[in-house]
């Protein structure tokens, strides 16, 4: 395998010493000099939290086309996108400077994983700062759908009076199954339970039911036992096209389907044909295999081919992706992600990285003449014996490593290190056989 070397340049002047010592705030060179972009109207918050650590931030309200997104790309050092930019192999790789990838949202089936990891780069995301937020969506959605809310408020708005309570029903009582029991579904179980409905859940590990639910084996059992079925699983190989013309069979007649999850968990035209026929009273659909990459009037047969059928099925209720679309969210997804970046390219911090080993060392105190290496590498024999070798010069005050599959990354501090010496450090590690990338702040 070809070494890439994506390294990093340092800053070569510090500041003085101070008497006191305290945490020294790290910086990775002139903080003016980074870059960041910003797609997919990311919460203020997050632009401000970026802007105020100096660097320069690019905030676009919408995704960018692939040819448009490698030109900007090319220049940044850190990207923020949500669930509409496609950062693929071929997109990465362009990415010559990139050191990080904010998702402002859950999902990161968006991102070659591997491919990041391969070139140093980091991915963060924001594992549950929404999860509230589309909880209680499917909650408002199983009593809509329930009592066909989205056809009586579609009507009245025509001027159309249709007082009716046939198939329409409390949700007290009724069984909610639950397909993916993570951040989401777990909320949701509590939720639901406190509606006073039955909650069974299916995942592929064993986890600990909230309240009274109960774990089912198999996605056919929940299937066949729930009222509404609702998924909250990511994408994965295993989940695309998890629910087809077999698996909406073998939910109960009169059921409902809601997914919040990703538009290719579930095939579109059987769910069709299954409101059509009337197996399925009612689904609530937040997310489509294709979406548009900006607000507009874009929900049409050009985007899927089955759009105006699905549009004609009686009590279905269409949302264009806004499980986690509330301030709330939005705003702790911006501090999160925001914090989660700036850590990354100040400090080389990689907790909670979804690609890569995640290290932290403790704060450098602020006295002069410390250092920061940063080296992720590949994850062969005798590296760190060879690097350890070109620090054995200087005192090493703490180092920690650590690996995922082929990826390792270790975090030094060195301590009494003159200026000359670090651009010698640098230029040695970084030239090291298994060098990804090597970085340096101070
Ligand atoms: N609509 C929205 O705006 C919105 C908002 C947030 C998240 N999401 C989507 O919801 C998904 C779930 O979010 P989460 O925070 O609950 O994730 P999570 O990782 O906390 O939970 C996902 C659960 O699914 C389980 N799982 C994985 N594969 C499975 C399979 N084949 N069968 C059964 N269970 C399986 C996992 O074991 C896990 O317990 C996210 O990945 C994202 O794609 C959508
Ligand atoms: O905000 C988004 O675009 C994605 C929301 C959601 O699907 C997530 O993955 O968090």
């Amino acid at each position: 395998m070809s070494l890439e070397v994506a390294s990093t340049v340092v800053r070569l002047t510090r500041s003085s010493s101070f008497t006191h010592s305290h945490p020294k705030a790290l910086k990775p060179f002139d903080s003016g000099e980074i870059k960041i972009l910003l797609l997919e109207n990311v919460n203020q918050r997050g632009i401000s939290l970026l802007e105020k650590e100096g660097y320069q931030v690019e905030s676009i309200k919408k995704a960018l086309p692939e040819d448009v997104l490698i030109e900007k790309i090319r220049d940044v050092h850190a990207i923020g996108i949500r669930s509409k930019t496609k950062l693929t192999k071929k997109v990465i790789q362009e990415a010559k400077k990139l050191l990080v990838i904010g998702c402002f949202c859950i999902g990161t089936n968006q991102v070659d994983l591997e491919a990041a990891a391969n070139r140093g780069i980091a991915v963060f995301n924001s594992p549950f700062s929404n999860s509230r937020s589309v909880a209680e969506l499917i909650i408002a959605e199983i009593i809509s759908l329930s009592r066909q809310l989205g056809d009586r408020n579609i009507e009245l708005h025509q001027g159309n009076w249709n007082k009716v309570s046939s198939q329409c029903y409390e949700i007290r009582g009724k069984t909610l199954g639950i397909v993916g029991y993570g951040h989401i579904g777990s909320q949701l179980s509590v939720l639901a339970e406190a509606m006073g409905m039955t909650v069974f859940f299916h995942d592929i590990i064993q986890l600990m039911p909230m309240g009274t639910a109960k774990q089912v084996n198999t996605l056919y059992e929940l299937l066949e036992r729930s009222d509404f079925v609702s998924l909250h699983v990511p994408e994965t190989e295993e989940t695309k096209n998890m629910i087809g013309e077999e698996e909406i069979a073998r939910m109960k007649k009169g059921s409902y389907l809601i997914n919040a999850s990703r538009g290719t968990i579930v095939q579109i035209p059987p769910l069709i044909k299954a409101l059509q026929n009337g197996h399925l009273l009612g689904a609530a659909i937040d997310v489509f295999p294709k979406e548009p990459a900006s607000n507009g009037q874009f929900y049409n047969n050009e985007l899927n081919s089955w759009t105006s059928d699905l549009l004609a099925c009686k009590n279905v209720i269409l949302t264009p992706h806004i499980g986690g679309s509330t301030e709330e969210a939005q705003y702790m997804i911006g501090a999160e992600v925001g914090a989660a970046i700036i850590k990354y390219i100040n400090c080389g911090t990689s907790i909670g990285a979804v690609n890569f080993p995640e290290i932290d060392l403790r704060a450098i105190q602020d006295t002069d003449k410390t250092i920061r290496l940063l080296f992720c590498h590949y994850n062969v024999p005798g590296v760190l014996r060879e690097i350890n070798e070109i620090l054995s010069d200087h005192n090493v005050d703490k180092q920690y490593s650590d690996s995922r599959g082929n990826i390792a990354y270790m975090m030094a501090d060195i301590s009494n290190v003159d200026d000359q010496d670090i651009r010698k450090i640098y230029e040695t590690v970084s030239s090291n056989r298994a060098n990804i990338s090597t970085r340096i702040v101070y």
